[in-house]
């Protein structure tokens, strides 16, 4: 089974990602930071995230930067949608996520392309949304949890840039899929959105005639 989890910056779609994936016994991949592998070395070198240039020659990073803590911070993430809005970038890491979701017995996968373009053909596909009010305070949270102190407003101001950016740029743009499942987390806690994607994937699942299975 092949779930696809997509969605904004702190919407809740990496914490849905990994409970579908335990719930599952699936494996499970965070796109994003594959996008922030390529990010932080672009800025590591004192190269320019904007340059396609530049940012095509990072992308043959290796593998042990994806668990690099730096790939968390708020300037990776926002040098990330720099850098996700080069086509050739997009393009050479293509092929390790549709291989990541066509291994056998299926795989989650979480992102902003997921469902349109990594795995169009993907058994359920969820579209994790909330509030940019919302996103924003739990990603101040989080960022203060790891020791940053920006404040609130910022924030959500680079929230709101990234969002822009990321459903606007010429090639797989953030976009929920036609056929996706639409799952507002603005007023769940934790654990209702993760019993509310299970409900969602179940349902999509079982309408097709199964393949949920493990649970
Ligand atoms: N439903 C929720 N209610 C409150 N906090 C949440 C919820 N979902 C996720 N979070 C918290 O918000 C932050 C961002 O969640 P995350 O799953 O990493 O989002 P994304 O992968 O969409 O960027 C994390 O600190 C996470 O624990
Ligand atoms: N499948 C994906 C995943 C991430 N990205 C880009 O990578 C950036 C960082 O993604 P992320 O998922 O780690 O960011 P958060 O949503 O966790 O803040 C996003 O802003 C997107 O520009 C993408 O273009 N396509």
């Amino acid at each position: 089974m092949i779930i696809a989890v997509d969605g904004p910056a702190a919407s809740g779609k990496g914490t849905i990602a990994r409970a579908l994936a335990r719930h599952y016994g699936l494996p499970h991949l965070d796109t994003g930071l594959l996008y922030r592998a390529v990010a932080v070395s672009v800025l590591r070198e004192g190269r320019d995230p904007a340059s396609e240039a530049d940012a095509l020659a990072a992308c043959g990073f290796a593998d042990s930067l994806l668990d690099d803590p730096e790939l968390r911070t708020d300037e990776v993430g926002k040098a990330a949608s720099v850098v996700s809005a080069h086509p050739p970038v997009r393009a050479a890491l293509l092929e390790r996520q549709r291989s990541f979701a066509q291994q056998p017995g299926g795989a989650v996968l979480d992102g902003r392309d997921i469902g349109t373009v990594i795995a169009p053909d993907a058994d359920a596909k969820l579209f994790v949304k909330a509030t940019p009010t919302i996103r924003a305070q739990r990603r101040h949270l989080e960022l203060r949890k790891h020791g940053a102190n920006p404040s609130l407003d910022k924030v959500l101001a680079d929230i709101r840039t990234r969002d822009e950016r990321d459903s606007h740029r010429s090639e797989a743009p953030m976009r929920q899929a036609e056929d996706a499942q639409v799952l507002d987390t603005s007023f769940l806690s934790i654990d209702a959105a993760i019993q509310r994607a299970i409900a969602l994937v179940e349902a999509r699942t079982r309408g097709a005639g199964g393949g949920a299975g493990q649970a």
